[in-house]
């Protein structure tokens, strides 16, 4: 009698049990089955000790040439548990000739939501206003201004990066009797309505940092986009205004942002990626009451991580079985 030998798969990360069912039963299965996070080094030690003919990998995980290496010619594909991949060598998958499975579509939705959340907790100082809830500190001023926020009303809005997320976000923030939305990025949209004729206008990144109340980074990290809002940007953007990344924490220089943040440069910040993340908690941003900082929580909704679980899934079990992925990344026209 002839066994058929499964191929095998590394999960890097904890998933639901029917996904890890799924799996099962045609994977033989290397996976994270508590929470605890694994650090790249345990990742690399697993590898070794067995090189997986697949990884399935969330976004925090970095799948660089050494991890790549390690399982060498046994790894057949990477499955990558969300829709951006920065956090992928993929010069090296190429060289190698290694495919990529990613989630894209169904986390469009609840990173915009995300995004609108943390705008307003930092537009109206939601984190500090809770504190004051807390120390005891509510009903201590009869200042009419105490605690009160920027407003979007009558608002310019800069979105870096008009793409699926970028453009859900826009269309969020139109019931907020916004005034205009600029954006930036590598080419101009095509828009049918009039009334997004008015209401977009492509611009330069210049010009958007000048005129915008709101900046909102939605743009993919790469060599372009690296520390673009840096000590210079922060100078062009109003004293007034308010930052907000939820794409990637490489975008921002970090050093710049607090300089900026602390010297009044800009008026706030919201971040939901960071360098690194987690960010340690004795980072200076977490010093300054005007810097308000999720842990990474873009897609964090129930229904589109199960979403992206079922596309992994998917893609996994098609490639094993010769077909077409539901979602594999065109590498070659990146
Ligand atoms: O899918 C991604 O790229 C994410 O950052 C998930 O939040």
């Amino acid at each position: 009698m002839t066994s058929i030998i499964r191929p095998r798969l590394f999960i890097t990360f904890q998933m639901s049990s029917q996904f890890i069912r799924s799996l099962k039963r045609v994977f033989d299965l290397d996976y994270q089955d508590i929470p605890a996070c694994l650090s790249h080094e345990q990742i690399l030690s697993r590898i070794r000790a067995n090189p997986p003919n697949a990884i399935l990998f969330p976004a925090t995980a970095k799948i660089d040439k050494e991890v790549i290496s390690a399982a060498g010619d046994k790894l057949k594909m990477l499955a990558a548990f969300s829709v951006g991949y920065n956090h992928i060598d993929l010069k090296e998958c190429k060289k190698r000739g290694i495919p990529i499975g990613y989630t894209p579509g169904v986390l469009t939705d609840t990173t915009a939501d995300s995004a609108i959340t943390l705008l307003l907790a930092t537009s109206r100082r939601i984190a500090e206003a809770m504190r004051t809830v807390r120390n005891g500190e509510w009903g201590t001023s009869s200042d009419m201004m105490w605690m009160c926020g920027k407003p979007l009303i009558n608002s310019t809005i800069g979105i870096v990066g008009l793409g699926r997320i970028g453009l859900a976000i826009a269309r969020r923030l139109q019931p907020f009797s916004i005034q205009r939305i600029l954006y930036s990025g590598t080419r101009e949209k095509y828009f049918d309505s009039d009334k997004d004729k008015k209401l977009f206008k492509f611009v330069q990144f210049e010009e958007l940092l000048h005129e915008s109340d709101f900046v909102i980074i939605a743009c993919a990290l790469n060599e372009k986009t690296a520390n673009m809002f840096n000590k210079k940007a922060f100078e062009q953007m109003k004293n007034d205004a308010i930052l907000i990344n939820i794409a990637r924490g490489g975008i921002v220089d970090q050093d710049a942002l607090y300089d900026a943040l602390k010297n009044g440069q800009i008026r706030a910040a919201g971040l939901d990626v960071t360098v690194p993340e987690p960010l340690p908690t004795d980072h200076p941003l977490l010093t300054l009451e005007n810097c308000t900082i999720f842990p990474h929580i873009g897609s964090a909704d129930e229904y589109a991580r199960h979403q992206m679980a079922q596309i992994c899934v998917d893609n996994l079990l098609n490639f094993f079985s010769g077909k077409p992925m539901v979602h594999q990344l065109q590498i070659d026209k990146l």
